[in-house]
């Protein structure tokens, strides 16, 4: 089993972020399979719909793997660390087909910005998430934040960016992030009023979806967040936050 692995059955793409051991974090192979997945999906006339979840029953995905991104220390290193995924979430964000992240369990840090890149998110109950980048002495920076202020409004997006709190899945319901509760019986089964329509149905909706979002300026703002974040990566602040957790 690879470390992200594509299922597609039932005119269903699955993809799973696979490194329980890690609650599913990413790291540069895992960006890489992303994008390639994506790619693949593209293609398939057979992939109606995409979703993302993570293996195991603890996390959908714990963000940037601390283990292996605590090695880079300039603003320089940081910035192509963050435009390589970033660009991945862009390509997300603008999926032809709908794209749903299927909170499996713990979604923090890089993990939320993957599931605001997503146009729906549905979640197991008893799940905690968070953008609790500050709490790291950095913010998103992976399009996080700008993909935030597109899905909430801007107050609740940046309550939710400033304070770092975690938050459950009610409390993300009622700030419009979480769209439902369901476990992973009756998500398949919300899933398939999607999957009856045509292809071209969900395409054309789609469609109308992003045509709401000015595509240069979105690029721009996630340019100007990535900015923002490697210039905080270089902060003592950060590294010994990241050195907190590797020594815990
Ligand atoms: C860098 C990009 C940036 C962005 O642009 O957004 C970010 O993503 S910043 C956010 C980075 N992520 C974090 O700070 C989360 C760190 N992890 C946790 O807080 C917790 O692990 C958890 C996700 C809340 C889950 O807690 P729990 O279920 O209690 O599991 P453990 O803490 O015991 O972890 C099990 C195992 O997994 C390793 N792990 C977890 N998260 C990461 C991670 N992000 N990177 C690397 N490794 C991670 C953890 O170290 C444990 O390993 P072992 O001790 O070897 O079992």
């Amino acid at each position: 089993m690879g470390k992200v692995e594509l299922r597609i059955e039932n005119d269903q793409a699955w993809i799973t972020l696979n490194r329980p051991e890690k609650r599913n974090a990413i790291d540069y192979e895992v960006i890489d399979l992303l994008n390639e997945k994506l790619d693949v999906i593209q293609t398939r006339s057979d992939a109606k719909i995409v979703i993302i979840t993570g293996a195991g029953n603890d996390a959908f995905c714990s963000g940037g793997d601390l283990s292996v991104f605590h090695q880079i220390h300039t603003k320089t290193d940081a910035r192509e660390m963050l435009l390589k995924m970033a660009n991945v979430l862009y390509k997300l964000f603008f999926f032809p087909k709908p794209t749903v992240a299927y909170l499996n369990g713990t979604a923090v840090g890089g993990g939320c910005e993957i599931a605001t890149a997503c146009d729906l998110r549905i979640a197991e109950k008893n799940i905690k998430l968070g953008f609790i980048q500050g709490k790291l002495g950095i913010t998103t920076g992976w399009g996080g934040s700008t993909y935030l202020m597109e899905r909430l409004n801007n107050q609740e997006a940046i309550q939710l960016l400033m304070s770092a709190n975690p938050f459950d899945a009610n409390e993300g319901i009622k700030k419009g992030f979480i769209q439902n509760i369901y476990d992973r019986e009756n998500f398949e089964q919300w899933i398939t009023t999607f999957t009856r329509q045509p292809v071209g149905v969900l395409m054309a909706y789609k469609q109308r979806l992003l045509s709401q979002h000015d595509r240069p300026k979105l690029y721009k703002h996630v340019l100007e967040e990535i900015e923002d974040c490697s210039t905080l990566w270089e902060t003592p602040e950060h590294h010994e936050a990241v050195q907190r957790f590797i020594n815990k």
